[in-house]
């Protein structure tokens, strides 16, 4: 469980998180950003043919724009991630046998966690969109650990069927990238594009040391 700071950033206009995870509106909190959480509900199939980058930005774009003017709100927040290995795309599993047969395919293995952020401005009607990959690499898994874990009923609301805040957290022996990508909000690439579209006070001027 990520510790909530109150020092909160005020927004220059209301930011709308388009998100039914607890874990994003989490990491908004622990980063000062105020943030109003409704959910999108889309659909989450691969289109044919559709790169893993090329999905998880659709998806973060169509979540930010479904909610996006049914609430009030500037700036809308979407954000999707998926698990991919071998180009094969994981998203949640939509069972324990499809989570198993997930976590043993990912054992002893490297592979990319992307997650794709949007954020769209309905005063001008712009849509911003990128994503951002972490490297992961697991130590090999017994079946038996697998079982365990997957009997924590953790793994189900996760893509590929792990959390490294939680309970797979002794499955990771490295990783590459950003932290908070893994956990479904790339928070400093975030952070830089709500800045630049004006939804956040500008830093000043970047120091180099
Ligand atoms: C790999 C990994 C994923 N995840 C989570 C992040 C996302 O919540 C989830 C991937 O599913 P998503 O479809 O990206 O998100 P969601 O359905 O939870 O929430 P929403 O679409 O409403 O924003 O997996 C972790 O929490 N830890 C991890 O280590």
């Amino acid at each position: 469980m990520i510790q909530l700071k109150n020092d909160s950033i005020s927004a220059q206009d209301t930011i709308v998180l388009a998100s039914a995870s607890p874990r994003r509106s989490e990491l908004m909190g622990l980063a000062g950003i105020t943030c109003a959480v409704v959910p999108a509900d889309i659909c989450e199939d691969v289109l044919p043919g559709e790169q893993p980058a090329e999905h998880v930005e659709r998806l973060s774009r169509e979540k930010a724009q479904a909610v996006a003017g049914k609430v009030p709100g500037r700036f809308f927040v979407g954000s999707d991630t998926v698990v991919v290995l071998d180009n094969r795309i994981m998203g949640k599993p939509k069972d324990e046998a499809e989570a198993f047969e997930m976590l043993t395919s990912l054992s002893g293995r490297a592979h990319e966690v992307i997650t794709g952020i949007a954020v769209h401005d309905v005063t001008t009607d712009t849509c911003i969109s990128q994503s951002v990959t972490t490297e992961v690499l697991f130590k090999n898994l017994s079946d038996r650990e697998i079982h365990t874990y997957i009997a924590t009923g953790c793994p189900m609301d996760k893509a590929g069927a792990y959390a490294i805040q939680g309970g797979a957290v002794h499955f990771i022996r490295s990783i590459r990238g950003s932290y908070t990508n893994v956990i479904g909000l790339p928070m400093t690439e975030i952070y830089e594009l709500l800045q630049s579209m004006g939804a956040l006070p500008d830093g000043g001027e970047n120091v180099d040391r």
